[in-house]
């Protein structure tokens, strides 16, 4: 591999050739020139950072295959369609850069469980040659684990042509992240066995201590590791608390703002000109409203149908066809379809460009959680607006839930699954314990910052982050608008804390179950 490295690569005739992009944005660059040159990078940086770009053109202008591990389920389903002929490009728009490479005539593929049986074999028997034309490959953890698909990364690794490993959403891999996915955990072997190739980890959301986890788990020496952590920051993004109760009904609330939102586009002659000439519906206002329940994405949805509003519900329960159907109606802005009603089953990996404004109508499990969600807004760098609907009652069950998944995670039924001595499980019990306080400490952080008034909300996230730069803001928070106004809401809008611990005594707050 080190001779490869020699080799002179003219990566912004690629960025624009390829990607139609002008220039890099901050530090990009930089990060794909060393992975480039063969070191092992850590990179951390805001939600649409443009952090796959840092993967996908080094694998575009370097040689062999670049393997990406990928939690996403959203995300492989629909990269797998414009892969090899006949491309399929019903969600294609869905990841712009995919479509950009496919245009090039580079191969990009995924094999995971909704890859057609030809196809698969198609990509294997690519694979298994040593000398794949497949110049990206998607897979989940878990096929990675299979005996098989080892083999063939050995037999393309001993041919020189195992490029890189890039590990998305590398969060995943530490207990203490938000996300934490067991079948992450085995991914150590990849350093292990094939100790010189370079190996790309990229992350929206790691504290300190989850980046230590996620280096350590991976075998990656720190002293040779080239770690770029950019800032949280994400100016475009208006961040509000709007405060409610079990007595409240956020409804009406948030159908107001809307409407106000489409109001604005229409009286606004300058702006309807604007939007009409671009064959935009001036009702088009995409969004995603996030809730914890199933039950509530279809009673949700059905509602702001009846009032005029093209809202579909997406959760795990619902079939696959619907569920496409939905994704691809919402990316191509398609009346109907502007507004997404879902549980987290509806996450990362989305990359639509114009998504207006993301809606919490419950706080999130975890802080992490809601960054990486509220992080789907704006991605075109234009104003979008993030609201969580914040209760007492809700930050309570949420709680409960916690605390009943906790319970459950450190049962020693649970915990001695597959374990050998007692040392093995002393382990377990140890991280068992440390991922429960970590969950707790999240969501806790996270109803202390919706409770907070004393500060700017983009501090708030940076702080979290253990960002010591102030972050800009502009008025793009509730509180730097005006927190006054902030304080009278939250009083008059929430319950009182002995309201709650009598009900809590109760057993008001326990819950079945979440999606
Ligand atoms: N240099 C660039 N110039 C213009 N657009 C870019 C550039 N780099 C990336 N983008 C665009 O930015 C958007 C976000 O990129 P990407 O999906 O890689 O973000 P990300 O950092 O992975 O975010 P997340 O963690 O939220 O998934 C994409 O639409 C991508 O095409």
């Amino acid at each position: 591999m080190a001779e490869k490295r020699k080799v002179q690569y003219d990566i912004d005739y690629t960025l624009s050739r390829v990607f139609g992009k002008q220039s890099f944005r901050p530090l990009q660059r930089e990060v794909i020139e060393t992975t480039l040159k063969g070191d092992d990078v850590f990179l951390q940086a805001a939600t649409s950072f443009g952090k796959s770009l840092c993967f996908q053109l080094p694998a575009v202008v370097d040689y062999g295959i670049t393997i990406v591990i990928s939690p996403l389920l959203a995300l492989m389903v629909r990269l797998q369609l414009p892969l090899f002929p006949p491309p399929l490009t019903l969600l294609l728009p869905q990841n712009n850069q995919v479509a950009s490479m496919h245009a090039a005539n580079i191969k990009v593929a995924t094999i995971n469980s909704t890859t057609p049986p030809s196809l698969k074999t198609a990509i294997l028997s690519d694979l298994q040659c040593g000398h794949p034309l497949t110049r990206l490959l998607y897979v989940t953890p878990e096929y990675c684990n299979l005996d098989h698909f080892r083999k063939t990364l050995r037999t393309i690794h001993a041919q020189r042509e195992l490029s890189r490993i890039a590990i998305d959403e590398a969060h995943c891999i530490s207990e203490w992240g938000h996300d934490f996915r067991p079948s992450f955990a085995a991914l150590g072997f990849f350093k292990q066995e094939f100790p010189d190739v370079p190996m790309i980890c990229l992350t929206a959301t790691a504290t300190a201590r989850v980046r230590a986890d996620i280096i350590a788990a991976l075998s990656l020496n720190p002293q040779k590791l080239k770690v770029f952590t950019m800032s949280t920051s994400r100016p475009n993004l208006h961040y509000q608390v709007r405060f409610k109760s079990d007595d409240s009904d956020p409804y009406h609330d948030f159908l107001s703002w809307l409407h106000r939102v489409h109001a604005r586009r229409t009286t606004n002659s300058a702006r309807s000109y604007q939007l009409t000439s671009q064959n935009q519906r001036l009702d088009n206002v995409p969004g995603i409203i996030y809730t914890l329940f199933r039950k509530d994405c279809e009673s949700l949805a059905a509602r702001l149908r009846s009032d005029g509003i093209g809202a579909k519900p997406y959760h795990a329960g619902l079939p696959h066809t619907e569920r496409a159907d939905t994704l691809a109606g919402w990316v191509a802005n398609r009346e109907g379809y502007d507004v997404i009603v879902a549980t987290t089953a509806f996450g990362m990996g989305i990359d639509k460009e114009n998504v207006r404004f993301v809606v919490h109508w419950q706080i999130p499990k975890s802080f992490e959680g809601y960054y990486q969600e509220a992080g789907r807004a704006g991605r075109d760098g234009k104003a979008a607006v993030c609201i969580l609907y914040y209760g007492r009652e809700d930050r309570d069950r949420a709680a409960y839930m916690m605390a009943r998944d906790s319970a459950r995670l450190l049962q020693p039924t649970h915990m001695s699954k597959g374990l050998q001595n007692s040392v093995e499980k002393a382990q377990q019990a140890q991280r068992a314990q440390s991922q429960v306080v970590s969950r707790a400490t999240s969501l806790q952080q996270l109803a202390l910052y919706c409770e907070d008034t004393t500060q700017c909300r983009h501090e708030a996230i940076a702080r979290y982050f253990g960002e010591e730069e102030k972050p800009p803001c502009e008025w793009a928070c509730d509180w730097c608008k005006d927190a006054e106004a902030l304080v009278r809401r939250k009083d008059e809008g929430l319950v009182s804390e002995e309201w709650c611990s009598t009900q809590r005594e109760m057993g008001r707050y326990e819950v079945d179950e979440y999606d």
